[in-house]
């Protein structure tokens, strides 16, 4: 498997720069004829311009709620989301969503250019424009010529593909993932993952994803977000320095991220849910916490960028 490219860390280029994107005391509220669920009990985190970020967490733990709430598809009881300073309170602009189920989303009777046009038709971009961003988003995902045929005429990881490209054509400054790979098999999700990481720059984009796969949380991201078991907290921000670009062998075979997986592995799987408070210490580079392998659970969330003694 190739290299892929994965520039160094945009948003640290831009340090002090406010974050593109702002979540503040986030809870979410559930209420059914059977009584109300706490899932989401007050999510803080921060994400930077050009950043990938993962939010994983235990089942149950509210990820999706947070990433609709995010998509401003669901109003949060408590708390709230900024994008460039902007409060969200409904689908915002320049925000583009993926989810898990791909043959839902895709229209079968379109054709796939017909599928990516869609949305930008829907948003009166000009047809000649639309065919344009179409065509050249479906080129970034590998589809060339595939144009003309329907959705079930392709592979699983090829209807994702579409489904991305869909995103793309749209431009968005912020692209929304839940569970973008979980349909499909492992050698069709690792090229889904490597097809990502360039499109960030390519795009300008800053991504935000839901996984529920520790192992594809440290591969693609800047900085993993676990939330705690529900109702939800952060419990920590683990920062993943790796070196760029990534690759499915030789990074998967270094052994920080061996150490880096170990860590969020333990974070999701550690009972109960911490206080709500976030330590966002930064005295150390990442690197170095990673390489010295020098982890401690803490006792509150943390923004992990230097070892805990
Ligand atoms: N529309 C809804 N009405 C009532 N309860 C809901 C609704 N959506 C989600 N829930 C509940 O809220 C909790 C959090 O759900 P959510 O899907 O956000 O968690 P998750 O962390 O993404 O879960 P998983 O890891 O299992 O995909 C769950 O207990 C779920 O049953």
């Amino acid at each position: 498997m190739t290299a892929v490219s994965d520039p160094a860390h945009p948003a640290r280029a831009a340090a002090g720069a406010p974050p593109l994107l702002r979540v503040e005391g986030l809870a979410k509220t559930y209420r059914t004829p059977a009584g109300t669920h706490d899932a989401v009990g007050d999510v803080t985190f921060d994400v930077h311009s050009g950043e990938i970020v993962s939010i994983v967490g235990p089942s149950g733990a509210g990820k999706t709620t947070v990433l609709r709430v995010l998509a401003g598809l669901l109003a949060p009881t408590a708390g709230r989301v900024l994008i460039s300073g902007v409060p969200v309170d409904g689908p915002p602009p320049g925000v583009a969503l993926v989810f898990q189920d791909y043959s839902r989303s895709l229209l079968p009777w379109l054709s796939v250019l017909g599928n990516v046009t869609l949305p930008l038709r829907s948003a009166r971009v000009p047809k000649a424009e639309a065919a344009e961003r179409a065509l050249r988003a479906l080129a970034s995902v590998g589809l060339e010529g595939k144009e003309r045929l329907r959705p079930r005429e392709l592979s699983g990881g090829m209807q994702q593909r579409v489904a991305i490209a869909r995103a793309l054509a749209y431009q968005p400054r912020l692209l929304l993932m839940d569970e973008p790979f979980a349909s499909v098999d492992a050698q069709t999700r690792m090229d889904l993952e490597d097809l990502v990481l360039p499109l960030r720059e390519q795009y300008g984009m800053t991504i935000v994803t839901v996984t529920h796969d520790i192992d594809e949380a440290v591969y693609l991201s800047d900085r993993v977000v676990v939330l705690s078991a529900p109702p939800s907290a952060v419990a920590a921000v683990v920062e993943v320095a790796l070196p760029a670009p990534r690759s499915q062998t030789t990074t998967k075979e270094d052994p920080r991220f061996g150490r880096l997986r170990h860590r969020v592995l333990d974070l999701v799987r550690r009972p109960g849910a911490p206080a709500n408070t976030t330590d966002t210490t930064d005295t150390t580079d990442a690197a170095n916490a990673a390489e010295t392998g020098d982890f401690a659970i803490p006792a509150s969330p943390v923004t992990e960028r230097t070892p805990q003694r």
